[in-house]
């Protein structure tokens, strides 16, 4: 197991990490999902050793890796656009590694010609070794690089937004190649993105990097049903946050006026934000009927637009107070509405689907 216990990392005045603690089990898919800035290129530099923490330990099975120079640790690193070498071959990028590596390098033809293949086969890439990389396509430079460094038997890879540079389609299929590659060599992935349906989609375990510091981290789906706080709510991209504050118990704020579910422990006027998922929302139109007598909490708001993706239709309105909330609706239920530009509506939700997130006094 990987352990990261309390790593400082500063540039100057920026604190890039910030006593930041988190396990990675072996053999595991876990992906590490932050938005731009919030540490990730740098949290994986301090795993491999390009930089050093000015505080904190990294450990690998009971032994710290700070200290430790970047070829010794037995850690591999796919970076986001690939660094191949233009003037070589898909065999020869693969063999780089291995042939030119500090520790052991492999020099004997026959076995650099079997590891290669071997490599090569795994990543799909048989008949392509003779080829220049600067003459395949994306995703095939994309497994380029990964046979590169699964090449040279790494027990733990980075993956530095290692999809970043391909198109959607793509995309998808090469989230499923490397989750059954990692599979079938039971090493440890650690994967770091900025979009949360790559994060959500192939890790074991999700951890959220907001600020420096790991915000949550648990299986995809216990942080979909249920997000630590408002920060990790909004990076799931699958819930809207509203900011008010308790009146009486309830939430107040947004225009919107309803109870919170549980008993909150806050005292009236505490500043409150709340996750409301995009899904558990509905939408009629504004005035048609009163709230629903079984408890309904409404909000009125204006239609922005709406978006197909794929299997629901997104859409976007805007409470009085300018925050954008986003609606889902699948497909695959009934008919889809259609909205008017504009125009206002009444967006209900069980008030019981809310999650309350208190903010904590200073
Ligand atoms: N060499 C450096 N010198 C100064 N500041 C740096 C350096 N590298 C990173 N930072 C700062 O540290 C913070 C974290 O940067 P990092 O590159 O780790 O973020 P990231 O999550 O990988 O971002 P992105 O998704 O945009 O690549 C940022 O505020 C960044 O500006």
């Amino acid at each position: 197991m990987l352990s990261l216990s309390s790593v400082t990392k500063r540039y100057g005045d920026v604190t890039a990490l910030d006593r930041l603690s988190v396990n990675v089990p072996d053999d595991s898919y876990v992906s590490l999902l932050g938005a731009s800035g919030s540490g990730k290129t740098t949290l994986l530099r301090v795993i491999a050793g390009f930089e050093e923490p000015d505080g904190g330990k990294v450990i690998y099975d009971g032994h710290r890796l700070d200290g430790v120079a970047p070829h010794r640790r037995g850690i591999g690193f796919v970076f986001q656009n690939f660094a191949l070498f233009p003037h070589l071959s898909v065999a020869d990028n693969v063999a780089f590694g291995l042939r030119y590596r500090e520790e052991e390098p492999v020099t004997d033809p026959s076995e650099l010609k079997a590891r290669v293949a071997d490599a090569i086969r795994l990543v799909g890439l048989e008949g392509l070794e003779a080829r220049k990389v600067t003459a395949i396509s994306g995703g095939q430079r994309q497994r380029v690089a990964l046979a590169r460094t699964l090449v040279t038997e790494p027990r733990f890879v980075l993956l530095d937004e290692p999809l970043g540079a391909l198109d959607a389609n793509l995309r998808e299929r090469m989230c499923d190649e490397l989750r059954a590659i990692r599979e079938r060599l039971k090493v440890t992935f650690l994967h770091v993105t900025g979009s949360e349906t790559e994060a959500l989609l192939m890790g074991d375990v999700v951890a959220v990097l907001s600020a420096g510091s790991i915000a949550q981290v648990g299986p995809a789906s216990s942080l979909f049903a249920l997000p630590k706080s408002a920060d990790v709510a909004r990076h799931l991209n699958a819930y809207n946050v509203l900011s008010g504050r308790v009146v009486k118990g309830g939430f107040e704020g947004a225009g919107a006026r309803f109870a919170l579910p549980g008993k909150q422990a806050a005292s009236d006027g505490a500043p409150i934000e709340v996750a409301l998922r995009f899904d558990r929302i509905s939408v009629r139109p504004a005035g048609a009927t009163a709230a629903d007598p079984a408890g309904e909490a409404a909000i009125r708001a204006r239609f922005i637009a709406s978006e197909f993706t794929g299997a629901s239709v997104l859409s976007f309105f805007r409470l009085e107070d300018g925050t954008l909330i986003q609606v889902v609706a699948h497909l695959s239920g009934p008919a889809p509405q259609a909205f008017t530009k504009d125009e206002l509506y009444e967006l209900s939700f069980n008030p019981q689907d809310v999650i309350p997130f208190i903010e904590r006094a200073a």
